[in-house]
C-alpha cells in the first residue's frame, strides 16, 4: 500500500478519507503520507460522494494531488515528522495553502515557523512569485516604516535615494512577517491600513501605493494576552490571524525525535553512516528541549565531534547535552574544572530567573568583540532570538 501499513489506513492510526466521507455524505478533505518511486511524499486526498436517484451513496470520486512543489527540495519535505500533533499540523497547512487567508503561525522557538511558512507560500497560486522575510524583531521604529514600506529621496538624513519597500518587493506574492508582536504601535495602524485597503506610502511621499500581498505571520508571545494588556492592537490581531496554526514543540511530539535525529545526522556528517543507540534515543526524548528543532539539531552535531566510532551513544549524547545544560551535571572531570573556573554571578536574594538571565546576556554582550551572528551562535540561540532578547533587555 502507498502508505506502507499492512491495515487499511484508519487501522493503521491515520484517518481514512473514504471512511470519512461516507460517514458525512459530504467531500472530506485529508493529508496523507506516501511511500512514491520518487520517495516519500505527502498527498492530499479528497473523497466527494456521488448518490443514487434515491439520494443514497452510490460512488466516490476519489482526487489525489501532491503538495504543490515548485522548487528542488520544497519547505513541506525539509519539514520532517509523523506524529499526529505535527501530521494536524500539516494538514492544516495543506487545507491553507491554496487559499489567500493570512496565516498566523504560533509555537516556541526553533519550532520550524520559517520553514511552515514557506510551505505555505510554496503550496498557494502565489507560489511562482516571491516570498519576503521581514525580521520584525531586528527593525527599530523607524527603521521599520522605511524597510517595509520604502522611502523617498531626501525622507530621512542618508536617503539619498528613493527605495521600494519589501511590501513592494513581495508584490503578487507572500510577506512573511517573522516576530509580528514585535511591531511598534504607531507601525501596527500602518500595517493594518495595508491589510484592510491593500494600500501604503513610501516615507517622505503622499502618494498611496496599492499592494497585491498575502500575509503569513509568525509569533512565539501570547498575542492574544497582549491585546488585553493594550500592546498589539485588537483589530490588527483578528486582520492577521484568519487562520491561525500551532506549531508543536517537540516535547508534544517527542515519538519524531529518532526520525528527525536520522535525517539531522545524514545532513551534519553526510559521509559518516551514523546511527543512534536506543539509549541515546530514550535519553534525547527525556530531555525537554526548549530550543525545539533547533536545539536537537545543536546536541547532534555536538554529538558527531563527540563520537568516534558510527554509533551515538547514552555518554555523547549526555555529554552534549551537559554543555548546554547547567553547571549542575558536568560530564568529565575537565568540564567540572572548566565551570569551577567561570565567574560566578553574584545572585541577590529573590532575584527572578528572568533578572539573571538578563544579568548573564549583559555580561556575554560587554565581552563580545565579534558580530551579532557569532555572537547568537556563541548562546546557542538564533540570530532572531538573540535581537528579541537585544529589544526585551531594553538594548534598543
Ligand atoms: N519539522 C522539522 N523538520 C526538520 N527540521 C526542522 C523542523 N522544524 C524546524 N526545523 C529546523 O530547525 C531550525 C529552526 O527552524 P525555524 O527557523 O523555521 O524555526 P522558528 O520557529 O522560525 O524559530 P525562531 O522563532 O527561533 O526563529 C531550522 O534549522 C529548521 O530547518
Amino acid at each position: 500500500m502507498a502508505h506502507h501499513f499492512n491495515a487499511p489506513c484508519d487501522q493503521s492510526g491515520e484517518s481514512c478519507p473514504l471512511a470519512l466521507a461516507s460517514k458525512s455524505g459530504q467531500r472530506e478533505r485529508i493529508l496523507h503520507l506516501h511511500h512514491t518511486p520518487k520517495g516519500e511524499e505527502y498527498v492530499n486526498i479528497e473523497l466527494i460522494p456521488l448518490l443514487n436517484a434515491k439520494g443514497e451513496q452510490a460512488y466516490f470520486v476519489e482526487k489525489m494531488e501532491s503538495l504543490r512543489l515548485t522548487k528542488g527540495q520544497p519547505a513541506v519535505q525539509k519539514l520532517i515528522g509523523r506524529a499526529p500533533a505535527f501530521k494536524r499540523m500539516l494538514e492544516l497547512v495543506a487545507r491553507v495553502g491554496p487559499s489567500e487567508a493570512n496565516v498566523l503561525l504560533l509555537g516556541e522557538s526553533g519550532t520550524g515557523k520559517e520553514l511552515v511558512a514557506c510551505a505555505v507560500h510554496e503550496s498557494s497560486l502565489r507560489a511562482h512569485s516571491p516570498l519576503v522575510v521581514v525580521e520584525c524583531a531586528s527593525l527599530t521604529d523607524t527603521l521599520f516604516e522605511s524597510e517595509l514600506f520604502g522611502h523617498e529621496r531626501g525622507a530621512f538624513t542618508g536617503a539619498s535615494s528613493s527605495k521600494a519597500g519589501l511590501v513592494e518587493a513581495a508584490s503578487g506574492g507572500t510577506l512573511f512577517l517573522d516576530e509580528v508582536g514585535d511591531i511598534p504601535l504607531p507601525m501596527q495602524v500602518k500595517l493594518l491600513r495595508l491589510l484592510e485597503n491593500g494600500t501604503y506610502r513610501r516615507v517622505g511621499s503622499t502618494q498611496l501605493r496599492r499592494s497585491d500581498v498575502r500575509i503569513i505571520s509568525a509569533t512565539h508571545r501570547d498575542l492574544q494576552a497582549m491585546v488585553k494588556e493594550r500592546s498589539f492592537r485588537e483589530d490588527l490581531y483578528f486582520r492577521l490571524s484568519t487562520f491561525p496554526i500551532h506549531l508543536p514543540s517537540l516535547r508534544e511530539r517527542s515519538d519524531d525525535i529518532p526520525l528527525i535525529s536520522h535525517a539531522l545526522l545524514s545532513k551534519l556528517a553526510p559521509k559518516r553512516n551514523l546511527t543512534v543507540s536506543k539509549e541515546a534515543l530514550d535519553t534525547l526524548q527525556e530531555h525537554a528541549f526548549p530550543g525545539n528543532v533547533r536545539e536537537l539539531r545543536n546536541v547532534l552535531e555536538r554529538s558527531t565531534l563527540l563520537c568516534d566510532g558510527t554509533v551515538i551513544e547514552k555518554e555523547h549524547i549526555k555529554q552534549a547535552l551537559g554543555s548546554i545544560l547547567s553547571a549542575g551535571t558536568p560530564a568529565n572531570s575537565e568540564k567540572s574544572d572548566e565551570i569551577k573556573n567561570l565567574p560566578l554571578l553574584e545572585l541577590s536574594k529573590g532575584q527572578s530567573l528572568l533578572q539573571i538571565e538578563e544579568e548573564a546576556f549583559r555580561v556575554q554582550l560587554q565581552a563580545h568583540r565579534g558580530t551579532r551572528s557569532q555572537l547568537a551562535e556563541k548562546l546557542g540561540i538564533s540570530e532572531r532570538s538573540l535581537y528579541r532578547k537585544l529589544r526585551a533587555f531594553g538594548y534598543r
